[in-house]
């Protein structure tokens, strides 16, 4: 069994809570309220700002300049790529470039952006590349997932985010993080692979918690 197998069979419920949350539920049958997906849109560009941050960090982190190169070509991908769906979307929804840019991150989309950072900046790249794998993975699936739901994926509204995440481009980019993950893992102490596990069942928690907050539209409590 590989690391990445493994971690997610041991952390199979939390997991498993991603998918299932009825914000990922509800904009696979096309039923989620407009206004949740418009709080999500502008708390998820925020924090894929940070997140980019984390690729700039990896490419400075990575032992060769191959390794180097894909972080790279990764945070070019968000910025122009999955960042241009955001910015579609706000045009579309009504976000104002303005909106979009001085908006307030949520204490959740703080916390989660912050902790990767965190990781990013204090460990080595297997510490950061294990706070990516559950971003990129588990939005991987959730999309493959809701593409098999009839419509989904030609809703007026939600069809460009599933095609987005389920298109073989993001896949690719999900498998490059998966197997970066693997091969990182290869010869580390137990303690160190102890340490990539706890990463990634706290970023897995988190992008549960993201969904519920864009559920709730919960700014705060
Ligand atoms: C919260 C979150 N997690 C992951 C992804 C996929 N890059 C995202 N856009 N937003």
């Amino acid at each position: 069994m590989t690391f990445t197998q493994h971690l997610i069979h041991k952390y199979q419920h939390e997991w498993r809570q991603t998918q299932q949350h009825p914000f990922v539920q509800e904009l696979g049958q096309g039923t989620l309220e407009r206004s949740k997906f418009r709080f999500y849109m502008i708390q998820d560009y925020l924090y894929l700002v940070d997140y980019a941050k984390l690729f700039a960090l990896g490419a400075i982190k990575a032992p060769d300049v191959k390794t180097m190169s894909e972080f790279s070509a990764s945070l070019s991908n968000i910025l122009h790529e999955e960042m241009g769906i955001h910015r579609s979307y706000a045009a579309r929804f009504g976000i104002t470039k303005e909106e979009l840019e001085h908006a307030e991150p949520s204490p959740i989309t703080l916390a989660y952006s912050h902790y990767m950072l965190h990781v990013a900046q204090n460990g080595g790249l297997a510490e950061l590349t294990a706070a990516l794998l559950p971003c990129m993975w588990s939005y991987w699936e959730i999309g493959r997932m809701l593409q098999e739901i009839p419509g989904a994926v030609d809703h007026p509204d939600y069809g460009e985010w599933v095609r987005a995440y389920s298109s073989e481009e993001f896949g690719q980019h999900a498998e490059w993080c998966i197997t970066l993950m693997d091969r990182l893992a290869v010869g580390k102490s137990e303690s160190d692979l102890a340490r990539l596990e706890t990463i990634f069942l706290n970023t897995t928690r988190y992008e549960t918690m993201f969904w519920e907050m864009a559920y709730r539209q919960q700014m705060w409590l």
